[in-house]
């Protein structure tokens, strides 16, 4: 099976080329490609095929010609993923499937309109996130309290007063599930200065991850609404690199770089 690996801000994915839809991906195959020793390694994967061939995103073939099927690095699927998009964006031009400059995806979270821009960044049109009331987590013991935001999939974006980089995140931080009842993206962060923020993530399937690009814009909502306010650009620091976020009245964008820095062929042994 051929693959590539890419990474945004270090969030990293195998992509699996699958253009006529044959592969039958299941969950415990996903897992052990993602798994860290024994696999490629990978917070998640991306299988690249037709948007009309697949029914659950057939309805938005008309606009996007490929769809972008996520797993997370448990086999689980997730509605969305922004860093994904933007590595899923950025193999399909080098691939040669897109041309350069604007297209959309196909998401089970609903279309997305990406763009590559010159400065080698790429943006993604995330659309208006959607936020709900307040919420808990419990991470080593000490709770937290957040915003429930949804990209297309859930987070809940806590603003603590503890330095974020000496959190321990090894371990499942704890949620309410009767109102996460699918799990949920839990992030971290500091407000650290004027519309910047600094962001750890533990994800939903993933654990934690070095980057999370949905989780950044729920963070910069988050932020913004500590300062009483919905619009603004943001710069939200992850262990990973830095991503910018940009939210307006109509929607939300997410820019940094995606790269891909691998490929080769993948055995998957009996
Ligand atoms: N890393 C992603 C989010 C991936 C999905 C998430 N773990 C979920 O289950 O919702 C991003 O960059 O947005």
């Amino acid at each position: 099976m051929r693959f590539l690996k890419g990474h945004g801000t270090e969030n990293d994915f195998v992509i699996l080329p699958d253009p006529d839809g044959e592969l039958d991906l299941s969950g415990s195959i996903v897992a052990r490609i993602c798994d860290r020793r024994a696999g490629i390694g990978a917070d998640g994967v991306l299988r690249v095929v037709r948007a009309k061939l697949s029914p659950e995103v057939s309805e938005q073939a008309g606009e996007a010609e490929w769809f972008m099927d996520y797993r997370n690095a448990d086999g689980s699927m997730a509605e969305m993923c922004g860093n994904g998009m933007r590595v899923f964006a950025r193999y399909l031009v080098e691939a040669g499937l897109a041309e350069p400059g604007e297209f959309a995806v196909a998401t089970r979270g609903g279309l997305r309109r990406v763009r590559l821009d010159v400065s080698g960044d790429v943006t993604v049109d995330m659309g208006k996130p959607v936020v709900h009331g307040r919420s808990l987590t419990t991470v080593a013991g000490q709770d937290y309290e957040g915003l429930h935001v949804d990209m297309g999939n859930p987070h809940l974006a806590c603003a603590i007063g503890d330095p974020v980089t000496q959190l321990d995140l090894t371990h499942q931080p704890g949620f309410d599930p009767g109102i996460f009842p699918g799990g949920v993206n839990i992030e971290l962060f500091n407000a650290v200065g004027p519309a910047r923020a600094v962001m750890r993530v533990y994800e939903r399937g993933s654990g934690e991850t070095r980057s999370c690009g949905t989780g950044a814009i729920a963070t910069a909502v988050a932020a913004a609404a500590l300062c009483e306010e919905t619009t603004g650009t943001w710069t939200i620091e992850v262990p990973g690199g830095t991503l910018g976020v940009t939210l307006d009245e109509r929607t939300s964008y997410l820019s940094g770089p995606a790269v891909i820095v691998a490929d080769g062929e993948l055995r998957l042994a009996e």
